[in-house]
């Protein structure tokens, strides 16, 4: 990213756990975990994006690892302004030459306040014109659903905090609805399961790494397993044991299930015409959670509507807000329309 962008828009999908920015005719370049690590003492950031993030769980004393954003929204504004600030001053943009058009996505459950402190820690990194999208609607438009005609699409974006599920028709959003559950409540329910059943304690980070590895929504058939290692909650020393497939698929069914409730309510409330064309076209998953082996598959179980798995799905709400900039007049003339229910 060595060159300066000279008034080239750019998009931000500023996610619970990954931060990505889409520059208008270049794609997305930008794509970090938004994690930041500060020194206690002096309160200097030491380091933020994938550095942070490798130090989770390993820090000494005077460092803390800070998550800037919780469940979809800014949860400490000062962290989030300055990672936001060294992400987009990563960019160069070289504002005396005008002033760059910014696409940044918001949880379609975001309440106004929420709204405001991220279009001020966006405007605190040196850029003027601010234009919130609502994520499920960038995620349609990423994923290459055809948001503009009257054709009802359906969009289930699991991310790191929020699950958002939405129906796009028209340009706008129909129905949609959130909640406040995704992947990190995933984590949480696998640390939970380990340390009871287990005895063990384990880092974020590990548990992670066993939902990608071996977590699903429904058991495999391969019966997958692998070693885990951790803290002994009696003995309080290194202890390694066994987890497998079925264990995990135990520990998480429940938040599974709170998420496809979301998907069937949401179902529930959209007009008969676009559930018409919702059973012929599917349901599309998008976020890092789509990637959850089986979870397409448990969802067409329950919904009886196909389901797919977008294209780069961990891409998509950044591509969609990216993409968004091409029809800026639009956010700028209605600037509710693709953020607020547009039927009630
Ligand atoms: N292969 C995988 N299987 C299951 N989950 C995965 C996989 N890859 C990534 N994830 C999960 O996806 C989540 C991150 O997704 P994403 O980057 O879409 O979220 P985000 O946009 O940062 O969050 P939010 O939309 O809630 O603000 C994390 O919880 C991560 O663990």
């Amino acid at each position: 990213m060595g060159s300066s962008l000279l008034n080239k828009d750019f998009g931000i999908d500023l996610g619970t756990a990954n931060t990505l920015i889409f520059v208008k005719g270049k794609g997305i370049v930008l794509r970090e975990p938004s994690v930041v690590a500060i020194n206690n003492q002096t309160g200097e950031i030491t380091a933020i994006g994938d550095e942070a993030k490798k130090m989770i769980g390993k820090t000494p004393e005077s460092l803390s690892i800070i998550r800037p954003m919780k469940d979809g929204v800014i949860a400490d504004y000062d962290t989030t302004s300055s990672m936001m600030k060294y992400y987009i001053g990563k960019l160069n943009v070289q504002s005396w030459f005008g002033k760059p058009d910014v696409m940044v996505c918001v949880p379609s459950g975001i309440t106004m306040v929420e709204e405001r402190a991220v279009i001020d820690a966006t405007k605190q990194a040196g850029v003027k014109n601010v234009y919130p999208i609502s994520e499920p609607f960038a995620a349609a438009i990423g994923a290459g659903l055809p948001v503009w005609e009257a054709t009802g699409n359906m969009v289930v974006d699991i991310g790191g905090g929020t699950t958002e599920v939405a129906i796009v028709s028209l340009g706008g959003i129909v129905t949609s609805q959130s909640i406040r559950v995704a992947g990190d409540e995933i984590d949480e329910q696998i640390r939970y399961y380990i340390k009871k059943e287990k005895e063990l304690v384990i880092g974020e980070s590990t548990a992670e790494k066993i939902k990608i590895v071996l977590g699903s929504a429904k058991p495999t058939s391969e019966n997958d397993r692998m070693e885990v290692r951790g803290r002994d909650t009696v003995f309080g020393l290194p202890k390694t044991v066994e987890v497998t497939n079925s264990e995990i698929v135990e520990a998480i069914s429940d938040t599974i299930q709170s998420i496809i409730s979301v998907v069937l309510n949401t179902l529930e409330n959209a007009p008969p015409e676009l559930s018409a064309d919702i059973m012929d076209r599917g349901i599309v998953l998008t976020g890092g959670g789509a990637l959850l082996r089986h979870l397409d598959d448990v969802i067409k179980e329950q919904t009886k509507i196909p389901v797919f798995i977008a294209d780069n799905p961990l891409d998509c709400v950044a591509i969609g807000t990216g993409k968004a900039l091409d029809d800026i007049e639009h956010f700028k003339n209605s600037p509710n329309i693709a953020r607020r229910n547009i039927l009630n």
